[in-house]
C-alpha cells in the first residue's frame, strides 16, 4: 500500500526507554529497552490491522507511536501526510494536530478505568461531543450517542444514558467505550486488547459489532492481540491483515489468509502451533520452537533475534540479522527461509538432533 492512501504511515520508528531516575536505577547502569525497533506500517482507509505478539514486544508502545501518544526515538509517523509530531509542537502543521487527535481514538483493555465512576454515562459521552461539536445544541449533540447505544444493543439507551458505570457489565462498559470513541468519528481506532477482558462467549460479539460499525463508520482498527485466534478472527472478517512482533520488530505481515496457511516466520509457525483450533488435521506434533525464557528486550540476542529459540537456525542467523523479505501480495517475513535462493540454505545448522543449539 502506497503511503499516499494511508490514514497513517509509520516508517522506520524506533521507540527505546532508557531506565534512568527511578530509585533502583541510582544503583545500577542505565539500561535501553528498544521496545520498537524500526518499524515500517501502513494503515490505509477502511483497513484492519492485527498485531499479535507474546507480551512485552512492544505492541502497546508501537501502537501508542501511531496515535500519537508515545513520540519515537527516531522515524516518523505521518497522519495522511502529516507528521504527526511536528503538528503536535505546532511546527506550521497543514493538519492541526486538534484534528489528528479526533481522528486517532483508543479503546483500552479495561473499560472500567476508561469511564469515570461518578459520571453517569450521558455526561461522559457528552464529552466528546461538546469537544468536537461545540455549535450543536445539547438536543443535536444528544441524537447520535443514543443512536449508537441502540446500535450497540444497550437498549433502551435513554435509559443506558443515566447509568453509572459500575451498573453495566464489563461487556456493556466497553460498548459504550466504543460508541464514546466513534462519536468523534475517527478515522482510526486503536483497540488495545480492547476484548482481553470479556468473557469468551462476549468476544466474538464485541468483534462483530466493531466490524459492524467499521462498515458504518469507515474505520480503520489496529487490533492489538496476544490471541492468534482473535486476531484471525477479526482480520478474516474483515479482509485485513495481520502483523506478528517479536522483540520490538514485525517478524512477518501480510493478509490474513497467507500467513495463517502459509506462515513463513519459524516465529509465526510457533504461535498458530500453541492456537490449536488454528491447526486443521495437519498439525505438527512437535513445538516448533525451541522451549527457553523469552529473551531480555534490553540485551538482546546477536543477529536474528529469534534464532536462540529456533529450530531451523542456522550460522547465518547467529550473526546477521534478516530484513523483511516480501514474498508476494504483500506478505513479508524478516527470515531467511522467506528466500529460497538465500545463503542461508548453504549455512550450517546450529541447532543439533536433540534440538539443542550447537
Ligand atoms: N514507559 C516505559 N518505560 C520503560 N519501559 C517501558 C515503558 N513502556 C514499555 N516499556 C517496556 O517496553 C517493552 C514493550 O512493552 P509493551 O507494553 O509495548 O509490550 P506489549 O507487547 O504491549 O506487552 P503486553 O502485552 O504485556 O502489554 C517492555 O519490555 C516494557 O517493559
Amino acid at each position: 500500500m502506497s503511503s499516499d492512501s494511508s490514514v497513517v504511515s509509520v516508517d522506520d520508528v524506533s521507540v527505546h526507554f532508557t531506565n534512568n531516575g527511578g530509585l533502583l536505577d541510582l544503583f545500577s547502569e542505565n539500561e535501553t529497552v528498544r521496545a520498537v525497533d524500526g518499524i515500517s506500517l501502513d494503515i490505509g482507509e477502511n483497513d484492519v490491522v492485527a498485531l499479535i505478539g507474546e507480551s512485552g514486544c512492544g505492541k502497546s508502545t508501537l501502537g501508542k507511536a501511531i496515535i500519537g501518544a508515545e513520540r519515537p526515538t527516531s522515524g516518523t509517523v505521518t497522519f495522511r501526510g502529516q507528521d504527526i509530531w511536528e503538528a503536535r509542537d505546532e511546527r506550521d502543521p497543514e493538519i492541526p494536530f486538534s484534528e489528528i487527535r479526533r481522528s486517532l481514538q483508543i479503546i483500552h483493555q479495561d473499560p472500567g478505568s476508561a469511564l469515570n465512576p461518578n459520571q453517569r454515562l450521558l455526561t461522559s459521552l457528552m464529552l466528546p461531543m461538546k469537544k468536537w461539536y461545540p455549535d450543536l445544541s445539547r438536543e443535536r449533540r444528544k441524537e447520535p450517542i443514543l443512536a449508537l447505544l441502540e446500535k450497540v444493543g444497550l437498549s433502551p439507551a435513554e435509559d443506558f444514558v443515566n447509568r453509572f458505570p459500575h451498573q453495566l457489565s464489563g461487556g456493556e462498559q466497553q460498548r459504550v467505550v466504543l460508541v464514546r470513541s466513534l462519536l468523534s468519528n475517527p478515522d482510526l481506532i486503536l483497540a488495545d486488547e480492547a476484548i482481553s477482558a470479556l468473557d469468551v462467549s462476549l468476544r466474538v460479539e464485541m468483534m462483530d459489532l466493531m466490524l459492524e460499525l467499521q462498515e458504518l463508520f469507515g474505520t480503520s482498527y489496529l487490533f492489538i492481540s496476544h490471541d492468534l485466534s482473535n486476531a484471525r478472527y477479526l482480520a478474516e472478517k474483515a479482509g485485513g491483515r495481520i502483523a506478528v512482533m517479536y522483540l520490538g520488530r514485525i517478524v512477518e505481515v501480510g493478509p490474513i489468509e497467507q500467513v495463517i496457511e502459509n506462515p513463513q516466520h519459524p516465529y509465526t509457525k510457533a504461535l498458530k502451533w500453541a492456537t490449536p483450533n488454528l491447526y486443521g488435521d495437519e498439525g505438527e506434533e512437535e513445538l516448533p520452537v525451541r522451549e527457553i525464557d523469552i529473551p531480555d528486550p534490553v540485551d538482546r540476542p546477536s543477529g536474528c533475534h529469534f534464532h536462540p529459540r529456533c529450530p531451523k537456525a542456522r550460522e547465518i542467523c547467529r550473526t546477521r540479522d534478516p530484513d523483511l523479505i516480501t514474498t508476494d501480495d504483500g506478505h513479508g517475513a524478516r527470515c531467511y527461509r522467506a528466500d529460497e535462493s538465500h545463503e542461508y540454505w548453504d549455512s550450517q545448522s546450529i541447532v543439533d538432533d536433540e534440538g539443542e543449539l550447537r
